[in-house]
C-alpha cells in the first residue's frame, strides 16, 4: 500500500497529475477559469470516447472508462467527479454526448444509465485514492482504476438487472461479460500512462 496512504500527513496534500501540469493559485478567478477548462476538456474526451463505440445488445462498448478513470486519476476527486457531473449535465440538457444518438433524459434512464451514473462514483473512488498517493505506481493505481471498473460495471449491472427488469442473469450476460477483457485492457493503459506521465512532467513529485 503507498505510505501515504497509511501515515504521512502530507498524503492530504499529494497533488494529481493536472495540478503538476498546471498549477493551482491563489487567486480566486484563476482558479473559477482552470477549473472551467479543465472540465471543458474532460467532457470533450468523454464525449469523444463514446462515440469511439462498438455497438452490441443493450450495451455498446466504448472508451468512456478509460476516460472517466484518467480524469478521475489526473484531476482528483472533486474536480474529477464535477467533471462527469457536467458531462452527464451537458447529456440532459440535450447535448449528444453519449454514445447513442441523442442526448437528452432518455440516456439517463435508458439501458445504460447505470453505468453513466457509475462514472461519478468511479471519478470520485480513483480521484480520492489517486490524491493519497495511488497515482505513483502502475500496480496501485491498476487497483485504483479497478475499484472504479468494479464501481461502474456494479451500478451497470444492478439497473440492467433491476430497474430494467432484465433480471440477474440476462443482465450479467449482455452489461458485464463482454466488458471484462476489454475492462482489463483500459485499466493497464490508464494504470500505465498516468505514473508514466507524472514521472515525464515532475519525476521528483
Ligand atoms: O450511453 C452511454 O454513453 C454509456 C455507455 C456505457 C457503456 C458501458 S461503460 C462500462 C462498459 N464498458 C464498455 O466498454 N461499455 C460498457
Amino acid at each position: 500500500m503507498p505510505a501515504s496512504t497509511m501515515s504521512d500527513p502530507a498524503a492530504v496534500r499529494h497533488s494529481p497529475l493536472a495540478e503538476l501540469l498546471w498549477p493551482r493559485r491563489e487567486d480566486r478567478s484563476f482558479r473559477a477559469l482552470r477549473g472551467a477548462i479543465l472540465m471543458a476538456l474532460g467532457t470533450a474526451l468523454l464525449t469523444l470516447s463514446a462515440k469511439v463505440n462498438l455497438p452490441l445488445p443493450y450495451v455498446p462498448m466504448t472508451l468512456q472508462t478509460l476516460v472517466v478513470l484518467m480524469i478521475g486519476a489526473a484531476y482528483g476527486w472533486r474536480l474529477g467527479s464535477a467533471t462527469v457531473i457536467a458531462y452527464l449535465a451537458e447529456g440532459a440538457i440535450g447535448l449528444p454526448v453519449f454514445a447513442g444518438p441523442v442526448g437528452g433524459l432518455a440516456p439517463l434512464v435508458g439501458p445504460t444509465a447505470g453505468y453513466l451514473y457509475g462514472f461519478v462514483l468511479a471519478a470520485f473512488a480513483t480521484g480520492w485514492l489517486s490524491q493519497r498517493g495511488w497515482d505513483r505506481s502502475v500496480l496501485w493505481l491498476f487497483v485504483a482504476m479497478g475499484i472504479g471498473h468494479v464501481l461502474i460495471l456494479g451500478t451497470g449491472f444492478a439497473w440492467l438487472a433491476f430497474g430494467m427488469k432484465l433480471g440477474a442473469d440476462k443482465a450479467w450476460l449482455v452489461g458485464i461479460v463482454p466488458f471484462i477483457a476489454a475492462s482489463l485492457v483500459k485499466n493497464a493503459l490508464g494504470a500505465t500512462l498516468v505514473p508514466a506521465l507524472r514521472r515525464l512532467f515532475a519525476p521528483r513529485a
